[in-house]
């Protein structure tokens, strides 16, 4: 090369460089368009000098008007996630946000508003969703007692407890006090509790979990109903498998980070008009690339430690390491 070309070629790479740069700093930010945004998030316990990784560097993004479902082995940090995003527990590292909130910069007095506000919670223990000496009607008012201000006045919150309670179709019982009603009316009415202050996310944490197949479906459709009807975005942890089906993503959690997820699909059949669903289940790709293979995969093919990989045109090859 005469020195010429070569001074052509340097310019020419660094130009390249630039522009990449400039591509790179264009790019939307992680998470930009999503309701809540996880990244990298970690969560450690120590008890007693044992340390546990809750949650390892955990990815996550749900947008708005979502209904979704996170699955996961009992440990793999299911409960640690929805404790954070309900500001109930701050994360070691990393970062979360909910609805242009960030839980880690949160002082005491915007997280007790963040608990009232932002965010409902309905737990898997019935008797932990409702105060007992209060009735329906009086639980559902309350949480818009706790938020006061002054332009809604007593009776315009005794209007929307109605409402909600209407809604989630225990209209009822409004009157009787919770060791009055049955687990799957509890629970319906700790829906509407959740619901009183409109909060953009509603979180719960295996709340079918107490109940017999038929009322899990019940309560199921209740959710269903407050996605629907007011838009309210919804994250509900569960081991029920008729749960997991029915919504349209399922993010599954293994050792404290997301690993696969399923999308699930309803299709027309253009000729015969028939509603079929279809699911498809993707891994995680995380930010620094890593990508966690399904066990079944790996043991089929008995891969291990190491696997070779091959850049294909439209995909990625993963062989076996065939080195030893
Ligand atoms: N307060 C705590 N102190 C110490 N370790 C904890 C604490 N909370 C959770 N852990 C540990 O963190 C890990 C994840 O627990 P987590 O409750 O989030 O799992 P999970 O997926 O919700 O499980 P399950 O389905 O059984 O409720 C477990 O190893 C658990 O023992």
């Amino acid at each position: 090369m005469t020195p010429d070309t070569t001074r052509t070629a340097t310019m020419s790479s660094l130009a390249d460089l630039e522009a990449r740069a400039a591509a790179h700093r264009d790019r939307p930010v992680y998470g930009h368009d999503a309701l809540i945004t996880c990244d990298r998030l970690v969560r450690i316990f120590s008890t007693d000098g044992v340390e546990v990784q809750a949650l390892q560097g955990l990815d996550l993004l749900v947008r708005e008007g979502e209904l979704m479902a996170l699955v996961g082995a009992s440990g793999s940090g299911k409960s640690t996630l929805m404790n954070i995003l309900a500001g109930l527990d701050e994360p070691t590292a990393g970062s979360a946000r909910v609805a242009g909130r960030d839980l880690l910069a949160m002082g005491s007095k915007e997280r007790l508003r963040y608990r009232r506000e932002v965010v409902g919670f309905v737990w898997q223990q019935t008797a932990r969703n409702l105060l007992p000496y209060l009735t329906a009607a009086q639980n559902v008012a309350l949480p818009m007692q706790l938020k006061g201000g002054r332009r809604t006045t007593r009776a315009r919150k005794a209007e929307r407890a109605a409402e909600l309670l209407e809604l989630m179709a225990v209209s009822d019982i409004r009157d009787r006090r919770p060791q009055q009603l049955s687990g799957g009316q509890q629970q319906r009415v700790a829906i509407a509790v959740a619901l009183a202050n409109n909060p953009s996310v509603l979180l719960a944490d295996e709340p079918t979990g107490e109940l017999d197949s038929h009322t899990a479906e019940q309560i199921f459709a209740a959710f269903r109903t407050a996605n629907e009807e007011l838009g309210t975005t919804i994250v509900i942890v569960t081991h029920d498998q008729a749960v997991a089906s029915e919504v349209r993503r399922t993010v599954a959690i293994r050792d404290g980070r997301t690993s696969t997820e399923v999308l699930r699909r309803t299709e027309v059949d253009a000729s015969t008009g028939q509603e079929s669903v279809t699911s498809r289940e993707y891994a995680m790709l995380d930010r620094a690339g890593r990508l966690q293979l399904p066990a079944e995969y790996t043991a089929a093919l008995e891969m291990r430690d190491r696997v070779a990989l091959e850049l294909e045109r439209d995909h990625i090859g993963v062989w076996p390491d065939d080195e030893n």
